[in-house]
């Protein structure tokens, strides 16, 4: 069995972070691993607290997994702080860890800081260039880049600045622009848009974890880029579509009905 390992925040209502990647990872027949770095509270409605992991603890995770297990391929989530970023890239560096979907977590549907702002300039220099694939969603881009991404070609324009950074691969989500939740990757020679209709829905907690961890299953599985965005695009599609109204806000999405529906079981 292949494997794939989360580094990545916990969410205690279980439909972003950690606990989306790992219901992801399984659905997808990955067997599923964990780094936590800072632990949220957290439900539907939005984020009360936030603590982060002693430094010393995330890198004894990385070393205990990676000194022990073959791993596939590595998904990373809300990093919270600058001094994470450096541990995590570390990590990254001393096993030379070629598969790193790296989901640039900023801040969270509710509007609480997943990252300190001031840490943007490490992700940059930090760990943009250790990525294979770096999947912001628009307000990400906006802040990496400087300049707004609303549509299609300043998606197009942000992807290039995004890979001169030094990542091996861009996706550009488009779940936040205006119609349809068109995505973007591109691989340093062609631009490739994923298109699809704009399911109308509060129930979007997690899609960004549930996507960037279906990418990362997806290529742990050996899949080309194009192939493990394209499936990790109808995976998250699916559990949208299922997502249903858990709690009093912003329900998650469905892992399970998308299983099932996969398996013929429903
Ligand atoms: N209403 C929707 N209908 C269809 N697809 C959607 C919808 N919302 C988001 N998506 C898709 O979900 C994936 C995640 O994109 P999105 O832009 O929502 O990520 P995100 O903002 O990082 O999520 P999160 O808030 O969980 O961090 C993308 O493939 C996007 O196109
Ligand atoms: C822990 C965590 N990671 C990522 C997200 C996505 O915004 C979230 N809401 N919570």
């Amino acid at each position: 069995m292949k494997t794939a390992l989360t580094i990545a925040g916990s969410d205690s209502s279980g439909g972003a972070g950690i606990q989306a990647d790992l219901k992801t990872f399984s659905a997808l027949g990955v067997f599923g691993m964990s780094v936590i770095t800072a632990i949220t509270a957290q439900n539907t409605c939005g984020v009360t607290a936030i603590r982060e992991m002693d430094t010393d603890i995330i890198k004894a995770q990385i070393h205990a997994v990676y000194d022990d297990i073959e791993v596939n391929a590595v998904k990373i989530g809300m990093l919270s702080s600058s001094a994470i970023i450096k541990e995590v890239a570390a990590g990254i560096e001393a096993y030379t860890i070629p598969k790193v979907v790296l989901d640039t977590v900023m801040i969270s549907k509710s509007g609480s800081y997943l990252l300190q702002k001031n840490a943007v300039q490490t992700l940059i220099t930090d760990l943009i260039p250790k990525a294979f694939v770096v999947t912001p969603n628009l307000h990400e881009a906006t802040a990496l880049v400087g300049f707004e991404v609303v549509d299609q070609p300043t998606m197009q324009k942000a992807a290039k600045v995004i890979k001169d950074m030094g990542a091996e691969c861009v996706v550009i989500k488009g779940g936040h622009l205006e119609g349809d939740a068109c995505d973007l990757l591109y691989d340093g020679k062609t631009m490739e848009f994923f298109p699809n209709k704009r399911i109308q829905t509060i129930h979007t907690h997690g899609t960004g974890c549930t996507f960037s961890s279906a990418i990362a299953a997806g290529l742990a599985k050996g899949m080309d880029v194009y192939n493990a965005v394209a499936e990790a695009k109808k995976y998250v599609t699916m559990a949208i579509q299922h997502g249903f109204p858990l709690g009093k806000g912003v329900g998650p999405t469905n892992h399970f009905f998308a299983l099932y529906e996969k398996a013929g079981i429903l």
